[in-house]
């Protein structure tokens, strides 16, 4: 049986880019950026006032000139308005371009204003220490043709920000990771029936599906019963449409466990099947020559909900930025803990950030790994090792976190 760093490699040996798209750049935000983004013009575009206030020209100032009339009043977006004269000032707002023959703004709060014979005119309170005070200077951030955004960088609102200042209307992205999710099982009934004393409602898909949106991928779901002729039938058109297959349920040892078996028949290869882990051991994975990459996860919920945090997740962020480094987050274990089995046990924990910043990892109770209600009081799971079986407080191990 493999390990769980041995099955994690080789599913993420699986992972592929997928093609671009064009969209709109109001639904790009979570996309994955598949084009190269330069500056258009000079950031910022002209010397931008920073202040409201009064611009004048520094060496006035240096030359010992405390009142200055108001030759002329700019707001942001009017044409800048050139002095009318030496030695004057033009009133002017935050956001405006500077006039011509001035280079320093002096604020408001800085300044009194009176009027003499009808002129406006401002009195320097508190003279300003240089040139080119509370003013932006044209292209000190960045300059016209500098890279701003490379491709593979995925959009947060900060990207966004910088396309639309470019004018970048429309962006090609990586189009979304396709996956079908499926669940199998005679005792699974659809959420808006009420299941007889013998059935459940088949949870496991929509936790697949919600964990798939909060990942960026799209999905479709659909189930069939243990039933080899429908599987056979319906698991061909789905392994040739979709990017991926997550299954859940039918991968062990009992008589209804067909998917192991038939979907080598239907010629998807397996890479492995079953690893040294709890929950989540009887895990099936394989991928289709020029089609799906299927998981098969365990159909015991917790047993679904790693697999899917600890695979699949990190298949979908590797297909959609492949030379990203994925995050290893960690955790403090809280207090000590045992585990028997040599294998890698994922222990679901709540989590706490401690005061120098770290985080410390609670072991919660958990009733196996049909105890879906358990997670509600967890945040992840820390990933122990199959050696030692005696964990101490304090040290730190891998953390798979869902909340
Ligand atoms: N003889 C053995 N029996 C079992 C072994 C084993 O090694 N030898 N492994 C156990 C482990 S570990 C797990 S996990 C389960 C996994 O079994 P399957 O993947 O074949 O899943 P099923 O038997 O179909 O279902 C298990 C359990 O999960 C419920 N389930 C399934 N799908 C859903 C769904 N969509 N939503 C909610 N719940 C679902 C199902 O009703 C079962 O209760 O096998 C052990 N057995
Ligand atoms: O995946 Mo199984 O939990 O180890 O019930």
């Amino acid at each position: 049986m493999i390990s769980v760093e041995d099955a994690t490699r080789r599913v993420l040996a699986t992972a592929r880019p997928r093609p671009t798209e064009t969209i709109p750049l109001t639904e790009a935000v979570g996309r994955i950026l598949q084009e190269p983004l330069h500056a258009d013009r000079d950031f910022p575009p002209f010397h931008r006032v920073a202040m409201d206030g009064i611009a004048l020209a520094f060496e006035d100032v240096a030359a010992g000139q405390t009142t200055f009339p108001i030759s002329a009043t700019q707001l942001a977006g009017m044409l800048p308005q050139p002095l009318s004269s030496a030695q004057t000032a033009v009133e002017i707002m935050t956001g405006a371009a500077l006039p011509p023959g001035t280079d320093t703004v002096v604020r408001y709060e800085d300044l009194q204003f009176h009027v003499v014979n009808g002129q406006r005119v401002a009195a320097l309170q508190v003279p300003p220490p240089a040139a080119g005070h509370n003013v932006h200077h044209q292209a000190v951030d960045r300059e016209a043709g500098d890279l701003l955004l490379p491709a593979g960088v995925k959009l947060s609102p900060a990207e966004i920000a910088v396309a639309a200042t470019i004018g970048a209307a429309e962006l090609q992205v990586a189009r979304k990771l396709r996956v079908a999710v499926v669940s199998t099982g005679d005792e699974l009934v659809e959420l808006t029936q009420t299941p007889l004393p013998h059935q459940i409602r088949r949870s496991n898909a929509y936790m697949v599906q919600a964990a798939l949106h909060e990942a960026g991928a799209e999905s479709e779901a659909f189930h069939f019963n243990d039933d080899q002729a429908a599987l056979r039938q319906g698991l061909p058109p789905l392994l040739d449409a979709f990017d991926a297959l997550v299954l859940s349920g039918g991968v062990s040892k009992g008589q209804a466990d067909f998917l192991p078996a038939m979907l080598q028949e239907l010629g998807v290869t397996q890479h492995f099947h079953e690893v040294q882990q709890r929950p989540g051991k009887p895990f099936w994975f394989g991928e289709k020559a020029g089609g799906a990459v299927v998981f098969a996860l365990p159909g015991n919920p917790v047993s679904t909900f790693v697999n899917f945090y600890q695979y699949v997740r990190p298949w979908l962020r590797r297909c959609q930025q492949p030379h990203r480094k994925l995050p290893r987050p960690a955790a403090l274990l809280a207090t000590d803990f045992t585990f028997a089995p040599r294998m890698t046990y994922f222990l679901p924990v709540r989590l706490e950030t401690a005061p120098f910043g770290h985080l410390l990892a609670h072991p919660q109770k958990i009733g196996g790994s049909g105890d879906l209600a358990s997670l509600l009081h967890c945040d992840g799971f820390l990933r122990l090792p199959p050696e030692p079986t005696e964990f101490k407080a304090g040290d730190a191990y891998p953390l798979v976190r869902f909340r």
